[in-house]
């Protein structure tokens, strides 16, 4: 369905939409505690614009073409409810079983949040190997650096911990600074786009064009549906819909007024 001129779509969950295309397409997994800002980052990625306001996501996925390294990539972002809220324990390993790549994302200022890192590791490593899927690239970042006088973990702790993983790693603020998270999630698809294409991500939805974004909502048992039936209209699909309109217009409104 589509919500906005500027081609905002509601689609169905990618993975039965995709045809043949002619885009590598990327599919990234962002996991973390919830109120650690996933979506912020996410939307951040793909519109550039914060979002101020907190509304707890049940996982969407988002998709969008972007240039990397001069190719044009189909990339896919996965944004997990945060895992300590979600009553489907499943998820997790949905999400990773389904990625290229995952972002490990914890809140600076929310120490429970940093404490969940390692044990995610462990079963992002634990579900690549249980679907059969070769280890996937992980990076860790931590989020909300402006918030420097709520600080609970130190700077140098998130570096440390991603040595002791194998991670990249970024601090960064979703609400301060668009290109440290441009940066961070660039990188992570020009690392994706040298390698070979596995069989499910060497084509794009053939309705995507270079200035789309689109966004899907994961529900368990929605996902594979196909998506020639339409999706009914969850709460959260709704409260999406809003916040999208609301980042979109503000970008909307700032480019007619250059
Ligand atoms: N100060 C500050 N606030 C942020 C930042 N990133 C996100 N937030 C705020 O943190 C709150 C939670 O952000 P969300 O993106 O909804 O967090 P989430 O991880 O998706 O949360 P769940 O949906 O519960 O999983 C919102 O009020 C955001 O505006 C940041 O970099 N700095």
């Amino acid at each position: 369905m589509r919500l906005m001129q500027n081609m905002i779509t509601i689609s169905e969950y990618p993975s039965t939409s995709e045809g043949p295309g002619p885009h590598r397409v990327v599919k990234i997994a962002v996991i973390g505690g919830s109120g650690v800002g996933k979506t912020a980052l996410v939307v951040r990625f793909l519109t550039r614009r914060f979002i101020g306001d907190y509304e707890r996501n049940a996982g969407n996925l988002y998709s969008r073409e972007v240039q990397v390294d001069g190719e044009q990539v189909a990339v896919q972002v996965q944004d997990t409810p945060g895992v300590e809220m979600s009553s489907n324990a499943d998820h997790v390993p949905r999400s990773v079983q389904w990625a290229d790549a995952v972002v490990l994302v914890y809140s600076v200022a929310d120490r429970s949040s940093f404490d969940l890192m390692a044990g995610l590791h462990r079963r992002v490593e634990a579900a690549r190997a249980a679907g059969g899927a070769p280890p996937a690239p992980v990076i860790l970042l931590a989020n909300k650096s402006d918030l420097t006088h709520l600080r609970r973990v130190e700077p140098q702790q998130g570096p440390l911990l991603a040595a002791a993983l194998g991670c990249s790693f970024y601090e960064l603020s979703a609400s301060e600074d668009y290109s440290q998270v441009h940066g961070a999630f660039h990188r992570l698809c020009g690392e994706l786009t040298k390698r070979p294409a596995s069989s499910s991500s060497s084509s794009s939805s053939s309705s995507s064009s270079s200035s789309s974004s689109s966004v899907a909502s994961n529900g368990n048992s929605e996902k594979r549906r196909s998506p020639l039936i339409p999706r009914p209209k969850s709460p959260n699909m709704q409260d999406l819909k809003r916040r999208f309109r609301q980042a979109l217009s503000a970008k909307v409104r700032t480019a007619t007024s250059v």
